[in-house]
Order: structure tokens, then C-alpha cells, then sequence
């Protein structure tokens, strides 16, 4: 995107003319002839550096006042002066008033390059750190998976991520639905500029307003809102059932104008956000409670987007599980530790509550505990032991063994064998076959022998 550049001038010859200079520069400009059009098209849109006339002729304000109403309204917005022959003076006391420079008119074309490149500098520093953010960001926040579940939510995000609509992402804690919106962003038009997170549920309800709208005295901006900071973004709500109900009414109002007013101001404030929420709650039954304003529930829901539980979609966990070994390796300076197949089945079978961020802890955990000369190879009994205890064969296991017969025994075995396998494939019997290499059938007749009540279907998950 082209940094933004807005000239007032009185004189259109001169607006045209300088307009003319830098938009063969790549500059974005837009011009206002008097301090109400100025004042107007800074509201609308921040532009990343104003050029003001010191006189503005026949204009209620003259270039000083509105020097100074721009560093009420923006105090970081650099301001440069055009001033003409013999009023230095003036000149210097815009500096004094927070100018930046001023160029003396008549002036030559290459010394006003010089001095908007100057005057932008920051700005386009300030870009260049974004878009090398965004890069580490979006490697940051792949979003690893190729379940049924999970592809099905890559497409929906693929699809509307060009579109401004909202979405409503839902499901447990931990599964990734903050990734996802991350992965929404990234892909969309919008992912030069913030992505902004909301965290409902950490915010007290006194200082909600605060954060999401800033906050005005006197008309003086004394700290912008996130709302402000995701303008041009995204701005991402999480756990938005936890928004006290006053500022939920609020947010609502702000979706339908696309403005808003700073806690103690008076003015409109102008933004572009799209908004992406995201819930673990059943919002239906919040609003049925009068929690949530149902009203706001449609606007925020014009796509929904549910991730499962870990434990619905265990096609995954191998891929998640490579990821985070080799991410964590690599902290560590070696290579991606190769995973035993008991280990997997181990991670496989286990019922995850925590969902992928557990999973996450858990691999770290593994990483940093294990010796390095060890994690070449990773064993099941490398693992926490919670995730151990779905494993076949422990010592407390085989002592009890040891004190029946061996027919039970071996039922003992097979049952306990059998339970862990089906859950690891989720309860799908033709690939449990396939990789204990039996029969379906003969998979079935085993059950039945057994006395297990088969759980899960026949076709389970993708
Ligand atoms: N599909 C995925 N691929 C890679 N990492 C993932 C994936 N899903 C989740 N993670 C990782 O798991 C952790 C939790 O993810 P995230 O914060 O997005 O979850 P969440 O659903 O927003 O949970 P909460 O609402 O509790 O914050 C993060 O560290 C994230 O990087």
C-alpha cells in the first residue's frame, strides 16, 4: 500500500502541482483547500504525512490552528509547512508547535522529495516491521492439520478471507480458533495492517470501554483504542461471551456505523475493522440466559467456523506432533527427533482435554526434560506420564497379569489392547484392522468374543 499524503493548500495550482511531484513518486495524495475539508479527511483516514499551507486564505482556521488541531487529534502524525517568502517567523513557531519542517514556496521539486522522504521514514520503517512480522506470523501460526474437520475449515477461511464478512469461530479451549482467525488475516487484503486481539475474559468490566474505544480529555487524545489500532485490520474478539452486556450494546453500534466515540470525547471516530470472534460457550444458551444480546449474535455469526477437539479429529496428531518436535528441536539446536511408533500411539490414544495446546506443553515439556544425546529417538516412555498411562504393558500392568490364568491374561491383554487401538483411530474398525492386521470381520467376531461393545462408526472421521 502507497503511504498516504494529504496537501492543504489554499491556492489549487499549488495542491495540483505538489500532488503532481509526488504521486509520480508512488505517494498516495489527497488534497483539501480549507481547514474544515483537512480536518475531515484526517478523520476519515490517518494519512501518513500532511504538507499545510500557513495561511489558508478565506479558510476558518489559519495553518497554525490547524497545526494544532492535528497534534490534538494525532500527535505522531508529522506535519510539514509550506510557508511563503518572509514569514520565517511563522514558520519557526509552527515548529516550535510540533511541526516537523518547513519548505519556503517557491521551492524546487527535488527538495520536496527530500523532505516528505524524510518526514515518512518512520512510517515506512514502521510498514517494513510489519510485513517482516506478518512473515515470522504466519510461519508462527501455521495451521497444521489434514483431517476432514480441519481442511473443511482451511477452505471456508480461503474463501471468505478476500471478503470483509465476519466470523464467528467456536470451539474447547486450545484447539486453535486465535490460529485460525491469524490464518484469516494473513490471507486477506487486510494483512498489511494489525491484526488485534481482544481477550474478553482478561479484561475487567470497568476497563472494557477503555481499552476497545481509548480514551479523550478535553478533547485531547489520551490513549487510542484497540479499536483505533486495528483500524484498516482485523480485530479479533475472543471469548466474546465474556463481554459485559453495556459494552456488547456498544460494539453493536460499532459494527453498524463503522464509528465510534473515545470514553470522554465527543467526536466520531471513523475506522475499517473487520471483526473475527471466537467462543468456547454455546451462545444460544447464553442468549436464552440474557448474557448475550441476540442481536449482536447475528452480526457477529455471518460465518461460522467450528474447530473440534482434538479427540474428534485424531488424524491430526501425528502432523501436530511432528510440527512441535521438530519446532521445539530446533530451539534446541538439533535436528527433528524421529517419533517410535509406540510413542505415537501413546500421543494418539490420549483423550487430549487440553486440545493442541496441551499437546504443545506436552511436546515442549518432553524436549526440554530429555537429555539431548536421547532425542534422536522419541519412546513412549519419554513421555509425561499422564500420557503414558494409555499405554499397554506398565509394570503395575503385568504384575496383575501375573496373578491370573493365561487365557484371562491374554483376553486381559487383548481387551485392553483392542480398547486403545479402536480409540486411536477413533473408533473407525477398518483402519484399527488394517493396523493390527486382522480382518474387519475377524475384527468384529474378536469384539463380540471379548464382550466390547463396539463405539464410534464404521467410517469414523476422514
Ligand atoms: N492447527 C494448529 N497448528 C499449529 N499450532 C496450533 C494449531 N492449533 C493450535 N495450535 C497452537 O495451540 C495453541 C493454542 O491455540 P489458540 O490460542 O489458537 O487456541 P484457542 O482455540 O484460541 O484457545 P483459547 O480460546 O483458549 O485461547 C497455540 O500455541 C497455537 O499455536
Amino acid at each position: 500500500m502507497a503511504l498516504d499524503i494529504l496537501i492543504v493548500d489554499d491556492e489549487r495550482d499549488i495542491r495540483e502541482l505538489v500532488a503532481g511531484v509526488l504521486s509520480d513518486e508512488g505517494y498516495e495524495c489527497r488534497t483539501a483547500g480549507d481547514s474544515r475539508a483537512a480536518l475531515e479527511a484526517i478523520d476519515q483516514r490517518r494519512p501518513s504525512l500532511v504538507l499545510l499551507d500557513v495561511w489558508l486564505h478565506g479558510s476558518p482556521m489559519d495553518g497554525l490552528e490547524v497545526l494544532d488541531a492535528i497534534k490534538v487529534r494525532e500527535p505522531e502524525l508529522p506535519v510539514i509547512i509550506f510557508s511563503g517568502h518572509g514569514n520565517i517567523d511563522t514558520a519557526v513557531s509552527a515548529i516550535s508547535r510540533g511541526a516537523m519542517d518547513f519548505i519556503e514556496k517557491p521551492f524546487e521539486a527535488e527538495r520536496l522529495l527530500h523532505l516528505v522522504g524524510r518526514a515518512t521514514e518512520t512510517e515506512r520503517l514502521r510498514r517494513e516491521n510489519a510485513q517482516l512480522k506478518k512473515h515470522a506470523d504466519t510461519t508462527a501460526y501455521e495451521f497444521t492439520g489434514s483431517s476432514t474437520a480441519i481442511n473443511q475449515v482451511r477452505a471456508t477461511l480461503k474463501r471468505v478471507a478476500n471478503t470483509g464478512s465476519r466470523l464467528l469461530i467456536s470451539g474447547p479451549a486450545g484447539v486453535g480458533k486465535e490460529v485460525a482467525a491469524r490464518m484469516l488475516h494473513a490471507w486477506s487484503p487486510r494483512a498489511d495492517s494489525a491484526f488485534v486481539s481482544v481477550n474478553s475474559a482478561r479484561i475487567t468490566p470497568e476497563r472494557f470501554e477503555q481499552e476497545l474505544f481509548g480514551e479523550e480529555q478535553d478533547g485531547h487524545l489520551v490513549r487510542p483504542g484497540l479499536l483505533e489500532m486495528a483500524d484498516g485490520g482485523t480485530l479479533y474478539l475472543d471469548e466474546v461471551a465474556d463481554m459485559p452486556l453495556s459494552t456488547q450494546a456498544r460494539i453493536l453500534r460499532v459494527l453498524t456505523e463503522q464509528a465510534f466515540v473515545r470514553v470522554g470525547g465527543h467526536r466520531q471516530i471513523r475506522v475499517d475493522v473487520r471483526v473475527v470472534s471466537s467462543t468456547s460457550r454455546n451462545l444460544e444458551k447464553e442468549i436464552a440466559e440474557r448474557r448475550f444480546r441476540e442481536d449482536l449474535f447475528y452480526r457477529l455469526n455471518v460465518v461460522p467456523v467450528h474447530v473440534p477437539a482434538l479427540a474428534e479429529r485424531r488424524d491430526d496428531i501425528p502432523g501436530l506432533v511432528e510440527h512441535f518436535f521438530a519446532r521445539f528441536a530446533a530451539n534446541q539446536g538439533v535436528a527433528p527427533p524421529e517419533i517410535a511408533p509406540d510413542a505415537m500411539a501413546a500421543l494418539q490414544a490420549y483423550e487430549w482435554p487440553g486440545n493442541v495446546r496441551q499437546l504443545r506443553n506436552v511436546v515442549e515439556r518432553t524436549v526440554i526434560l530429555t537429555p539431548l544425546e536421547r532425542l534422536a529417538r522419541i519412546e513412549a516412555d519419554m513421555l509425561p506420564a499422564e500420557i503414558g498411562s494409555g499405554r499397554l504393558g506398565g509394570d503395575s500392568g503385568m504384575s496383575t497379569l501375573m496373578g491370573v490364568p493365561l487365557r484371562e491374561a491374554r483376553e486381559s491383554f487383548e481387551r485392553e489392547y483392542l480398547r486403545v487401538q479402536i480409540r486411536r483411530f477413533s473408533g473407525n474398525i477398518s483402519k484399527t484392522a488394517s493396523f493390527i492386521g486382522m480382518e474387519r470381520s475377524a475384527l468384529h467376531r474378536k469384539l463380540k468374543l471379548l464382550g466390547m461393545v463396539e463405539r464410534g462408526s464404521e467410517d469414523g472421521e476422514g
